[in-house]
C-alpha cells in the first residue's frame, strides 16, 4: 500500500505547477486512487486547498516532514491516468497551469459548488448495517459524511457498488428563467395614461415610451430596462399596480432534443471513393494503429457516412469513438445522423445543455454506457476509456482552438490521445486548413480524397457579381440584378434559397452626419453596434450596452444615423422586394435564446420558409435538398483585415456556403456579390478549386514567412496604462531574444489592431520560428518572472499558434 501522494494543488502559480507530496492517512490508503480530488493543507496557515492526485508512491523525495491529506472529495477518480498525463503535456505546450488544464477537462458541475450526496443503491436499502449508517434514509449529505468521518467507509461501499455519488443540481437553478415586461393595455389607452402623468415622473414616462414601441405580443427584458434605461423595479411595480403593464417569468431554454425521436438509419452502400477512404481507415482500426488521415471531400461528398461506418467498426471491437464538430454545426440534423445510427450509445455534449444535463451525459460516458461522443471542442476530453477512433469534422474551423487559457487546439489534443490509444484520427473538410493540408503533402498525414458529390451531383455553378459595376449601372441597392432574378425564380419554382451576410470585420454603427462622430465603447477602442431587437447599442468585446442616442453627444445635431448593413436591414429590404416570400432570419439576435438556432433550422428544413437569411452561422453542415440557390451579399469584408489567414478564411467560407446549394436532384446556383472580383480567394471559390487555392496560398505564406512554413507564437501584454504596457512589451522582446536563434523572426512589438478593450491597452509581438530549442524554456521563464506583475494588473498572454491577430 502506498503512503505518499503527489498532488497538483489548486493554486495557479508556477511554483505549484509541479506536484507537492502529501502523506495519505491510513484509513484511505487502501482505496485512494490517481485522479481523485483531495483537500490538503497548503501555504501560510495551512489553508484548505483542493488538489488532484497525480501519483501514488512509497518514498518521498521532499526533504522534511510531509503534511497529511485532510479529506477526499471523490469516492472514485474524476480523471483517469491518461487525462492526468495529458494535462501535464498541455500545460507544457500551452504555457498554462496544470490545475487549469485539469479543471478544463471536468464538467461544470464538478467545478462549481454544487451540493454532493451519497445515495444508497435501491437493492441495498434493506441492509441493516447500512440502515444505521444512513440513519434510515437512502442518502447522506457529503457534509454528514465528513463530519462523521465516514469517508473511508464510503470508499469501500462505492467499490462494492452499494452507493453512488450524486450532485444536487437544483432543477430550478437549472431551468434558467428571466423576467420580461409587456403592455397590458392597447396603445391608444396607454397613450392617454402617458399624457396624464406628470412630467416629474420622468422614469414612469420613459417606461411607457418604451412599452409603446413594443408590438402587440412583444416583451422586453427587465434586465434591458435596468441596464439600458435605468428603469428600476419600483417603477415597473408601479405600472403593474396601476394596471398598464405586466411582469412575467419565462423560461430561457429547453432541451432541443427532448422531444425528438430518432428514426433508425441503416448504413448506405458506399460509392467507390467513399469505399476507398473507408477501407484505409478501417485498416488502421483493425490493426490498432495510430495514423492521422485528412479526409478532403468536396461539399456533399458523403464524409459523414464514412465517419459513421468507421465508427460502426470501432463499436464492433467494443471500443469508443469521439467525434468533434463545430458548435454551430451541432444541429438537430447532425445529432440525428449519429443517434439515428447508434441510438442510445450516443452522448451529445453541447452548450445548449444545462450543467446538470451535461453532467448526465458525462457520466454516461464515464460509466461506459455511451460509446460514441459527439460534441464541440471541449468534448475532446471526454473520459472514454478505450478509444478506437477520433474524428474532427470541419477540421479547418478556428473554434477548435481555445482562445483563453489553457490555449489548446483540439486537433493537437486529439492526436495526442489517439497516439495513446493506438487509434486513427480522421480530419474531415472540404477546405482543409493549410497546416493540415501541408502535413498531408509531406505524408505526415495520409490524404484521402472524395472528389465528387455522392451520386455524382454537380457542384453548384457560381457567378461572381462586381458590385461596382452594379453601382455604375444605377443599382445602389443591396441586391444585384442576377441575385434578385435568382430569388424570384426560386420563389416561382417553390425551391428554397440561402442568403448569407458576411459579418466578419463588418459592423453597423451610428455616425453623426454633421460632425462625423461615431459612438464608441467607453472601455474599448471600437465602435458600438446597433441592435434593433433590444433597441440599444452594444459593444461586442466587453458587452457594454447603452441607449441609442437621439442627438449627437458631440455636436448635438439630430442627424445621427445608422451606417452599415445588418441582417435586420436586409430582411426589411427583402420584404419590400419580395413581399410574398417567407423569410427566416438567423443571426446573434434571433438565436440568442437556447434552442432557437435549432428551431429555426427545423422550420427551414420543413420548408416553412422560402429564404434563410443569416450570418456565417448558416454556412456549415446544413444538408437541405430543396435549397437550389445560395447568395452571398458581401464576400469580401474580411479580406481587408490585417490577418494573414484572411484569404484562407474567405475561401473556406465561400466554398462552405456555396456547398449548401444543389444537394438534391436539381443543380444549384450561387451568386457571390463582391467589390474585389479579381481576388484569388473569390475567383478560386468560383470554381471550387481548393487545389489551386492551396498552391497559391502556400506561395504567399512561403514568401511572407507565415504558417505552415513557420510556427507562430504571440505574446500579448495588457495594462490600463498605455505607457506601462508599451514599455513592458519592449522588455519582453529583449528578454526573449537571447533564447532565439538567428533563424527566428520577431514581429513587433506593436499595438494590437484593436488597441484597447475592457479598459486596457494591448501590445503584442509575434515570434516566427521553425525549430527553436530554447524557446520553450524562455517562454516558461518569462511566465515565471512576471508572476508578481501579473497579480498587479498587468497581463501577459502567451498564445501558441494563435488564430486571432486583431
Ligand atoms: N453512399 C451514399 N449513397 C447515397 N447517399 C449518400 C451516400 N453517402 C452519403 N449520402 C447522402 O449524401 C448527402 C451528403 O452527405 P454528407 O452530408 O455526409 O456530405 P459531407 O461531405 O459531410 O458534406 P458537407 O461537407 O457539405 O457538410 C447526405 O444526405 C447523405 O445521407
Ligand atoms: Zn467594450
Ligand atoms: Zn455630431
Amino acid at each position: 500500500m502506498q503512503e505518499i501522494a503527489d498532488v497538483i494543488v489548486d493554486v495557479p502559480t508556477l511554483q505549484t505547477n509541479i506536484p507537492y507530496e502529501f502523506k495519505i492517512p491510513k484509513k484511505f490508503q487502501e482505496d485512494i486512487t490517481i485522479g481523485m480530488r483531495v483537500i490538503v493543507p497548503f501555504g501560510k496557515g495551512d489553508r484548505r486547498v483542493q488538489g488532484f492526485i497525480t501519483k501514488l508512491k512509497d518514498e518521498q523525495s521532499f526533504d522534511g516532514e510531509l503534511k497529511e491529506i485532510l479529506e477526499l472529495m471523490d469516492l472514485e477518480p474524476v480523471l483517469n491516468q491518461e487525462l492526468i498525463h495529458l494535462g501535464e503535456w498541455m500545460a507544457q505546450t500551452t504555457y498554462s497551469f496544470r490545475i487549469s488544464c485539469y479543471q478544463t477537462m471536468l464538467p461544470a458541475v464538478l467545478r462549481a459548488r454544487y451540493q454532493k450526496i451519497v445515495k444508497l443503491m435501491d437493492k441495498e436499502i434493506a441492509d441493516s448495517e447500512l440502515f444505521d449508517i444512513f440513519q434510515g434514509k437512502n442518502w447522506l449529505s457529503w457534509e454528514d459524511v465528513e463530519e462523521r468521518d465516514l469517508t473511508s467507509k464510503m470508499l469501500k461501499l462505492k467499490k462494492e457498488g452499494k452507493i453512488e455519488v450524486n450532485y444536487l443540481v437544483d432543477d430550478k437553478a437549472n431551468k434558467k428563467t428571466k423576467k420580461v415586461i409587456y403592455r397590458k393595455l392597447p396603445i391608444n389607452q396607454l397613450k392617454e395614461i402617458y399624457d396624464k402623468i406628470s412630467n416629474r415622473a420622468h422614469r414612469q414616462k420613459q417606461l411607457i415610451e418604451r412599452l409603446l414601441l413594443l408590438a402587440d405580443d412583444e416583451k422586453i427584458e427587465q434586465k434591458t430596462l435596468k441596464h439600458t434605461y435605468e428603469i428600476d423595479t419600483p417603477v415597473i411595480n408601479r405600472g403593474v399596480e396601476e394596471g398598464w403593464c405586466e411582469v412575467k417569468e419565462v423560461e430561457v431554454y429547453r432541451d432541443p432534443y427532448e422531444k425528438s425521436d430518432f428514426q433508425h438509419t441503416e448504413p448506405l452502400k458506399l460509392n467507390q471513393e467513399q469505399q476507398v477512404a473507408y477501407d484505409k481507415i478501417n485498416g488502421t482500426i483493425q490493426k490498432d494503429k495510430h495514423e492521422v488521415f485528412l479526409l478532403e471531400g468536396v461539399t456533399g461528398s458523403g464524409k459523414t457516412e464514412v465517419y459513421l461506418q468507421s465508427i460502426a467498426e470501432v463499436l464492433e471491437k467494443d471500443q469508443g469513438a469521439l467525434v468533434l464538430v463545430p458548435e454551430i454545426a451541432l444541429t438537430p440534423q447532425m445529432v440525428h445522423r449519429f443517434k439515428g445510427r447508434f441510438g442510445e450509445l450516443v452522448a451529445v455534449l453541447h452548450s445548449g445543455l444545462s450543467d446538470g444535463e451535461k453532467y448526465d451525459e458525462w457520466r454516461k460516458i464515464e460509466k461506459g454506457e455511451a460509446k460514441v461522443v459527439v460534441g464541440a471542442r471541449s468534448s475532446v476530453f471526454a473520459p472514454l476509456e478505450n478509444i478506437g477512433i477520433i474524428i474532427i469534422d470541419e477540421e479547418h474551423e478556428t473554434t477548435y482552438k481555445q482562445s483563453d487559457s489553457p490555449r489548446y487546439h483540439a486537433r493537437d489534443v486529439a492526436i495526442w490521445r489517439a497516439k495513446e490509444h493506438h487509434c486513427p484520427v480522421v480530419l474531415g473538410s472540404a477546405t482543409p486548413s493549410l497546416e493540415s493540408r501541408a502535413r498531408a503533402s509531406k505524408e505526415v498525414y495520409t490524404l484521402l480524397e472524395l472528389k465528387e458529390r455522392v451520386n455524382r451531383q454537380a457542384l453548384p455553378s457560381v457567378e461572381i457579381i462586381d458590385m461596382r459595376e452594379e453601382m455604375k449601372e444605377g443599382n445602389s441597392s443591396l441586391f444585384s440584378k442576377p441575385l434578385k432574378e435568382a430569388l424570384v425564380k426560386r420563389l416561382a419554382n417553390k425551391e428554397q434559397s440561402v442568403l448569407m451576410l458576411n459579418r466578419r470585420g463588418y459592423s453597423s454603427f451610428l455616425m453623426c452626419r454633421d460632425c462625423g462622430f461615431v459612438l464608441k465603447c467607453p472601455n474599448c477602442d471600437i465602435s458600438q453596434t446597433l441592435h434593433m431587437d433590444t433597441h440599444s447599442m452594444k459593444c461586442h468585446y466587453c458587452g457594454h450596452e447603452e441607449a441609442i442616442p437621439k442627438i449627437c453627444p458631440s455636436c448635438h445635431s439630430s442627424k445621427i444615423r445608422y451606417f452599415g448593413t445588418g441582417t435586420q436591414k436586409i430582411e426589411e429590404e427583402l420584404n419590400k422586394l419580395l413581399p410574398e416570400a417567407n423569410i427566416i432570419r438567423m443571426d446573434v439576435d434571433t438565436t440568442r435564446r437556447k434552442g432557437a438556432h435549432e428551431r429555426l433550422l427545423q422550420k427551414f428544413g420543413n420548408q416553412e420558409a422560402d429564404i434563410l437569411l443569416g450570418t456565417q452561422m448558416i454556412a456549415k453542415g446544413l444538408d437541405f435538398p430543396n435549397v437550389t440557390f445560395v447568395g452571398v451579399l458581401n464576400a469580401d469584408t474580411a479580406l481587408g483585415l490585417p490577418d494573414f489567414r484572411s484569404a484562407e478564411k474567405t475561401f473556406q467560407l465561400l466554398t462552405q456556403v456555396s456547398g449548401r446549394a444543389g444537394r438534391g436532384e436539381i443543380n444549384g446556383d450561387v451568386v457571390i456579390q463582391t467589390y474585389n472580383p479579381e481576388h484569388y480567394a473569390i475567383q478560386l471559390a468560383q470554381n471550387h478549386d481548393y487545389a489551386t487555392f492551396y498552391l497559391r496560398e502556400m506561395k504567399y505564406r512561403h514568401l511572407s514567412d507565415y504558417s505552415p512554413y513557420y510556427f507562430l507564437t504571440s505574446i500579448q501584454v495588457s495594462h490600463e496604462n498605455e505607457v506601462t504596457a508599451a514599455k513592458r512589451i519592449q522588455q519582453v522582446a529583449e528578454f526573449i531574444n537571447p533564447y532565439l536563434s538567428e533563424q527566428a523572426i520577431i514581429l513587433g512589438p506593436t499595438p494590437r489592431f484593436v488597441a484597447r478593450t475592457h479598459n486596457k491597452y494591448h501590445f503584442q509581438l509575434i515570434i516566427k520560428y521553425k525549430n527553436e530549442k530554447g524557446l520553450n524554456e524562455g517562454l516558461h521563464k518569462l511566465l515565471n518572472s512576471t508572476q508578481k506583475e501579473q497579480a498587479q494588473g498587468l497581463t501577459i498572454k502567451i498564445d501558441p499558434q494563435p488564430n486571432q491577430f486583431l
